[in-house]
């Protein structure tokens, strides 16, 4: 019987989903061993792995987890500030690697780890836009390319976050929370953005500080004139909610919830609503690291999002941020070609 090949994984940042994806790659993605982790903060990636009951070399400095002979493969699941230098060495190193998004704080570090992947001639990275692996926009997309509500004509969408630590500012909500639907809703439509704009509703009493604006609303328009409309508020109180609704000339489609088990009790019919990412894109993140393992694997390139998509999600991300800077005036956007490396198979 042929040996089975194990991927030596290490990863760095072990905070929220640093351990989600601990556990994931260590129990649910086969054939992987995590060699290695990382936290800048002491003694914090040891207690998840004792938490997990799990063993790996437990480093403090990101450059000596990258340069470790025993990590094949790069996992950054550091705060988005980090991502530009963690990456950069996992490729310096020759590492396949996989980012969390956003790719990096702003459009002009994204194409320095472009130039840096470009000298290999080949795909190294995969950024975590996770939403692509959704069975549920899956089908969404397939639906739109089937032409079964006709051409779409708007988009409507929700990205509700329960609540976010305090420190959690305008730019966060555009380039941590609104970059999922920037980077998702170009590819579910095949369409580039023209123009996008960011309004300031009435502020949340919710909000502590004078450095977020929450909710706020973005609006893009597409070069063939979609309107889409995101609704961004990171303290909604209530829950975890997304909404995508795609409207057509001949119908809508509407993007499931995760079913829950309804209660009928005491006069009163209710569901629950998920409180976190975790268990509302569970089968995504499943879904993707099984895709990203089962390349890297064989040596091969990943093929889900790449960090061309992470470009053009910085792109209109900082262009967002400009807009909500600048009392909501519409922000042109205009792409270039992407790169062959980078061109869909
Ligand atoms: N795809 C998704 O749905 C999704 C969900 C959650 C978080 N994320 C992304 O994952 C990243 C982490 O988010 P989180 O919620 O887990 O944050 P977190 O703050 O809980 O965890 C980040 C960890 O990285 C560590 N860290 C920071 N700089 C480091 C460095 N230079 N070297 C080593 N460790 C370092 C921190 O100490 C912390 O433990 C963010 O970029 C976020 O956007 C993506
Ligand atoms: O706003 C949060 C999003 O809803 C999650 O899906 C994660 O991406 C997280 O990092 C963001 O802070």
């Amino acid at each position: 019987m042929a040996e089975t090949h194990v991927t030596k994984v290490g990863i760095v940042g072990i905070g929220f989903i640093g351990s989600d994806h601990l556990h994931r790659l260590t129990k649910t993605i086969a054939n992987v061993d995590v060699t290695a982790v990382c936290d800048i903060v002491p003694g914090k990636a040891q207690k998840e792995l004792d938490r997990q009951g799990l063993t790996a070399h437990d480093y403090l400095d990101y450059h000596d987890l990258v340069n470790d002979p025993d990590v094949d493969v790069v996992v950054c699941t550091a705060n988005n500030e980090a991502h530009y230098e963690i990456v950069m060495a996992a490729l310096k190193a020759g590492k396949f690697t996989f980012c969390e998004k956003p790719l990096a704080l702003d459009a002009k570090q994204c194409l320095d780890i472009i130039a840096e992947e470009k000298k290999y001639g080949k795909r190294m990275l995969q950024v975590g836009f996770m939403r692509h692996y959704a069975p549920e926009y899956v089908q969404m997309k397939q639906m739109i390319d089937e032409g079964k509500i006709g051409a779409p004509l708007m988009i409507d969408e929700r990205h509700y976050n329960q609540t976010q630590p305090e420190e959690y500012d305008s730019s966060r909500s555009i380039i941590e929370t609104a970059i999922h639907e920037i980077d998702l809703d170009h590819w579910l439509i095949n369409d580039d953005y023209a123009n996008i704009r960011v309004f300031s509703p009435k502020q949340t009493k919710y909000v502590q500080n004078a450095k977020i604006q929450d909710p706020m609303i973005v609006m893009m328009e597409t070069k063939t004139g979609i309107n889409i409309i995101i609704e961004v508020f990171v303290r909604c109180q209530y829950g975890y909610d997304i909404k995508c609704d795609v409207i057509g000339e001949e119908g809508v489609l509407e993007l499931p919830t995760v079913p829950q088990v309804a209660t009928r009790l005491n006069a009163e019919y209710s569901t629950a609503i998920l409180t976190d990412w975790k268990a509302r894109f569970e089968s995504a993140y499943d879904i993707e690291f099984r895709d990203f393992i089962d390349h890297v694997s064989q040596e091969e390139s990943p093929v889900g999002p790449s960090a061309w998509d992470g470009y053009i999600a910085a792109v209109t991300a900082d262009a967002a941020i400009t807009s909500l800077n600048d009392k909501g005036t519409t922000q042109d956007l205009s792409f270039p070609e992407a790169p062959a490396l980078y061109a869909e198979k």
